[in-house]
């Protein structure tokens, strides 16, 4: 088993510290952030709310609030997208890297039928003649598994159901045969039974396509089910990095094992949620930021934020991890801010 950061990286986020300014105000948000996909991976990214999972995402594609101070590098098949022009930057969008999020209705006009909101992007993007921009859309709608891809091209948003609204943003996100799909909480809106059904897509179109993806998510089953690793987010930074297997098995970090240990499940009678409520990093004072809600926090907790080190494969940002630091991670909760 190996967690290292893939060489063949498709996204690769190193050292991300990013900051929002408001006025005179310095919110921090990300702390020394690294990740990594490779081509053909799927990678979970999660952790409670607002600990920066979408944050980290948007900025893998240059999506930044307009006034943040932000340092480290972020690649995304090659491409410096810190550093990148508009121009590369919307040609990364609409080419190379696709987003899916949470809320399907959301991100589709209401009023247009589902083949021309599909057509539209191909069209204007691929350059395609209307029969092509059709041929095309119905064999994506087909490729997500829709039942009758022809007559759903005819439909409106709100004659599908959630699940199979989020399957035409799956085929929309295809359309540009993307190297990299970007899925933030994708299945959180939907039933238990659709959860799997996009799940399972997800695994048929990296197997079919060689697709790699990130995988943004509340549920750790699902991100064990689905993914290869797993990165653990809190409060802006990674704190463990392993192996679904291997996480699931025997994590690490005091704050990976309490959100197992949270989630619901059969043979369980009550639900021991994760005491305390979970930080943003503005609010971090020093030390660790889980260490408030930590049940084995020492002293040194309180005063001096880890380091990331590897344990049984594990990278985790931990004092209680017992082996010697990982070069060249640096501090991650408290890492030089802007
Ligand atoms: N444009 C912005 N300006 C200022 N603060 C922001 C902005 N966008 C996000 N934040 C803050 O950044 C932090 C991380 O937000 P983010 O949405 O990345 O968290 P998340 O882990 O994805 O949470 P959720 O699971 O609820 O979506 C939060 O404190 C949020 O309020």
């Amino acid at each position: 088993m190996t967690t290292a950061p893939p060489s063949t990286a498709m996204l690769a986020v190193e050292d991300l510290t990013l900051a929002v300014r408001r006025d005179e105000d310095v919110k921090p948000i990300l702390a020394s952030v690294s990740l990594s996909c490779a081509k053909g991976e799927i990678v979970g990214l999660v952790g409670e709310s607002g600990s920066g999972k979408s944050m980290t995402l948007r900025t893998a594609v240059g999506l930044t609030p307009a006034k943040a101070d932000i340092s480290g590098r972020v690649q995304v098949s090659g491409l410096d997208v810190l550093g990148a022009s508009g121009k590369e930057l919307s040609k990364l969008r609409s080419r190379t890297a696709s987003m899916i999020f949470q809320d399907p209705r959301a991100h589709i006009n209401p009023f247009q039928r589902i083949g021309t909101f599909l057509c539209e992007g191909l069209r204007i993007h691929q350059r395609m003649s209307k029969e092509e921009a059709a041929r095309k859309a119905t064999g994506l709608l087909d490729e997500v598994g829709l039942p009758d891809p022809a007559r759903h091209m005819r439909q409106y948003p709100h004659e599908l159901s959630g699940g199979m609204l989020q399957r035409v943003m799956i085929a929309a996100a295809l359309a540009s045969e993307p190297e990299l799909l970007l899925a933030d909480e994708p299945t959180t809106a939907l039933d238990v039974t659709t959860q799997a059904e996009i799940v399972s897509i997800l695994l048929r179109l990296r197997r079919d396509r060689g697709l790699s993806i990130v995988l943004v998510t509340h549920d750790l089953d699902l991100a064990v089910s689905a993914c290869d690793r797993i990165h653990v987010m809190y409060a802006g930074s990674i704190v463990e990095v392993a192996s679904a297997a291997e996480l699931a098995r025997a994590p690490q970090h005091p704050y990976t094992a309490a959100l197992f240990a949270a989630r619901p499940s059969p043979d369980r009678t009550e639900l021991k949620a994760v005491s305390g409520r979970p930080l943003g990093l503005y609010e971090v004072e020093g030390g660790c930021a889980f260490a408030p809600r930590c049940p084995k926090a020492i002293d040194l907790c309180q005063e001096t934020a880890p380091e990331t080190r590897l344990v049984d494969g594990h990278q985790v940002a931990c004092h209680l991890a017992s082996e010697p630091p990982v070069q060249p991670v640096g501090p991650l909760t408290k890492g030089e801010r802007p």
